[in-house]
């Protein structure tokens, strides 16, 4: 059947590129989705003439534009009928058209994330085929498809493959042998062999079925890479292909491409692959989902995670969210059932343990130096014994603020409400937030003073402190800065992995996921600024990252330790940290968070506004929350508009309303109900958050 009747009267859905060939009786309309905030799908007549089926890009007008659409239904009718109505200009059948299962996960994102159905489907497209094709269009496309072929390797060669322990194999089997439909929890200590499991569930739906596809979510660029190799090196007879945020255009247009004609049948990337057009999807696996780049930060803010779920479920297909961490919404699924819970308890390789945890005392306030003399002695040790050290900081540049002691001046963001960051090497003040910049003053700007100060410590002042304390010593440091430029972070990491490097220091983006095999000792310095942030989700990433980190010790050989610097011993974080015991930290958080009332036992939503001055956003927002409270029923609550934590971003000043309810069916009702058709002043922008991470 090509026609397929759906829920309305006269709607015809036709899919498939074979509908091409089939010429309807009658007048043939399309809806067309287009990338204008606020527009719906556009009625447009089909020319006698032109085959198109559901799911084609075609090329239209709007208002004065010509835009690349895609067509989401065909119908005999519309309701435009009697006034002008346009006709597609074109048909752009140079690639098979997106699939009514595309559709719909594009239509569900726009819904549940409160935003136009052409803005999601546009932005889940690449760029090269949402443009008005070019000259070369057809040249490029060729190219694209070159790139994308299966290496032409021997089956036999395959690589060599771990022999399972009894709690891998259980897992696999659970999820080789689910029918339909069925999420995943693999909750598995650090380095306890998750991305094992996810290789040999690949391998086996991969064989049973020569179509299936299997998209793998990974969330950090940098990892993007090392897995990708890793499934490579197993699975040498596939093209896998890989998608990131920093891929040119054209690498993304390949790839998206070899996954939409199945060429390729494996997909690693970051979260916008969430909204790839498979031919058929068979398994997601999603790994560190707990991660917070899962969240998209502007734009359609969808979770890659929650669309990964509902995906599966759309395909009838198995999803495993993997985590030694899970999120506390994956981990309260899993308590109630929704999800079926696969657990890694042991660390994979016979020799490695998971490593010792002690919290230490930091150095005094004022002493100038972040490394204690105990944790200073552990690295000198363990440096003798041959292995590599791991010092994590979560802070770039070199200190956080300069100030001047005569007068009191701080360096601070003429944008924004936010301190500049001191940046030594690149003799440069810095606003993390807007990336504004300035050369370092040689004197206090307002009194003159010429001894201003650094104060505090970021990881450039770290990379000095222990250049000082192990003079020789190989010392690499990794985060943002040192990594900007394109494939820096690939090869800083590879020379770790090397063992060219003694001491790596870094910001979070050593902690998560990386294999390494040598390192012996982890040391954590300043946890403890993010344990008193008054953030509702705070604690919980503290407690994952920082389990992330620890779990970079001792992967490989022998007993890794990890040290933490902290003032505050008893906390009952640190204390399951040092027991590594995240069930614990997990159950008595979310028994909290049942008590107050919070997520996940309450669904949430954020409406920001932005305006030149505070007062207008907050006016805005009051008359929203007003108009909110006249309807709101009781399982629906609309609380008071404050400024936002970040209040000035870009000389735009900020303000936010948090709405929550009881259930996610009556909190997304209300919503669709207050914000239709709102109409804010001129000089006011305004989005809503759906599941907002950062409240
Ligand atoms: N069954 C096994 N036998 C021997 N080695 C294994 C086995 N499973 C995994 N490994 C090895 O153990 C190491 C850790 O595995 P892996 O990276 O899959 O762990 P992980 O659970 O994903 O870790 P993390 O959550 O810390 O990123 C790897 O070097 C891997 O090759
Ligand atoms: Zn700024």
């Amino acid at each position: 059947m090509l026609f397929s009747e759906t829920s309305g009267k006269t709607q015809k859905y036709i899919f498939g590129e074979e509908a091409r060939g089939i010429v309807p009786e009658g007048n043939l309309y399309a809806k067309v989705l287009v990338d204008v905030p606020g527009l719906g799908p556009l009625d447009y007549k089909v020319p006698d003439d032109m085959l198109v089926a559901v799911g084609d890009r075609v090329t239209a007008n709007v208002q004065t534009r010509k835009v690349v659409g895609v067509v989401a239904a065909l119908e005999n009718a519309t309701d435009l009928q009697g006034k002008r109505i346009r006709s597609i200009t074109s048909v752009l059948n140079d690639v098979p058209p997106l699939s009514a299962e595309w559709l719909a996960l594009t239509r569900f994102a726009s819904l549940y994330y409160l935003r136009g159905w052409g803005e999601a489907a546009l932005s889940a497209l690449p760029l090269f085929f949402k443009r008005l094709p070019k000259k070369n269009h057809r040249a490029m496309l060729e190219k694209f498809r070159r790139k994308g072929i299966a290496p032409s390797v021997e089956r036999s060669s395959t690589q060599s493959k771990p022999v399972l322990n009894a709690e891998q194999m259980a897992a696999v089997d659970a999820v080789v042998s689910a029918k339909g439909f069925v999420p995943f929890l693999l909750f598995g200590v650090t380095g306890s062999g998750k991305t094992e499991v996810y290789l040999h569930v690949m391998e086996e739906v991969l064989h049973r079925d020569p179509e299936a596809q299997v998209l793998l979510l990974v969330p950090e660029i940098n990892l993007t890479p090392q897995l990708q190799a890793r499934v490579k090196a197993r699975f040498p007879h596939e093209y896998v292909a890989a998608m990131h945020s920093e891929y040119s255009d054209g690498e993304r247009a390949a790839a998206w491409l070899a996954v939409h004609e199945g060429r390729a049948r494996i997909l690693v990337g970051t979260r916008l692959s969430i909204f790839s057009s498979f031919k058929k999807l068979a398994l997601i696996l999603v790994d560190e989902e707990h991660d917070l780049s899962y969240k998209a930060g502007d734009g359609l803010r969808y979770s890659a995670r929650d669309l990964a779920v509902w995906r599966a479920a759309k395909n009838s297909c198995p999803v495993v969210l993997g985590s030694a961490t899970p999120s506390l919404e994956s981990w309260a699924k899993a308590l109630k059932k929704e999800y079926v819970l696969l657990t890694l308890t042991q660390r994979a390789m016979s020799k490695a343990k998971l490593p010792q945890i002690d919290l230490i005392d930091p150095n005094p306030k004022g002493s100038g130096m972040l490394v204690s003399p105990e944790a200073e002695g552990s690295i000198r040790s363990e440096l003798d014994a041959g292995r590599q050290v791991l010092v994590f900081l979560n802070r770039r540049g070199y200190s956080p603020v300069l100030s001047c002691p005569s007068c009191g001046w701080v360096s601070a963001c003429i944008r924004c409400s936010a301190f500049t960051v001191f940046h030594k090497r690149e003799k440069a003040l810095i606003c993390h937030h807007c990336g504004w910049r300035r050369p370092v003053p040689d004197a206090c700007p307002v009194c003159g003073n010429v001894d201003i100060l650094p104060r505090g410590t970021g990881t450039e002042r770290l990379e000095e402190e222990l250049e000082r304390l192990f003079p020789g010593k190989r010392i690499l440091r990794i985060d943002r800065d040192s990594t900007s430029k394109k494939h820096e972070a690939e090869k800083a990491f590879a020379r770790v992995h090397a063992g060219e490097v003694d001491i790596l220091v870094g910001t979070q983006m050593i902690a998560k996921g990386h294999d390494f095999q040598n390192v012996g000792l982890v040391v954590i310095l300043n946890a403890d600024t993010q344990l008193l942030s008054p953030a509702a989700r705070a604690r919980e990433h503290l407690f994952s990252t920082l389990m992330q980190v620890a779990g970079r010790a001792g992967r490989a050989n022998g007993k890794g330790r990890v040290l933490i610097q902290t003032r505050f011993k008893d906390e009952p974080l640190f204390e399951a940290l040092r027991l590594q015991d995240y069930r614990r930290f997990a159950n008595e958080t979310l028994e909290e968070r049942r008590e107050n009332f919070s997520v996940p036992f309450v669904y949430q939503a954020l409406i920001t506004a932005e305006s030149d001055a505070l007062a207008k956003a907050v006016l805005f927002l009051e008359t929203i929350a007003r108009r909110g409270r006249g309807v709101a029923s009781g399982e629906v609550r609309v609380f008071d508009p404050v400024p936002m934590p970040l209040v000035r971003l870009m000389n735009r000043e900020r303000a936010q309303l948090l709405v929550e309810g009881d259930e996610r069916k009556t909190l997304h009702r209300f919503l669709r109900g207050l914000l239709e058709g709102v109409k804010s002043p001129s000089d006011v922008v305004w989005q809503v958050e759906i599941d907002p991470t950062d409240v």
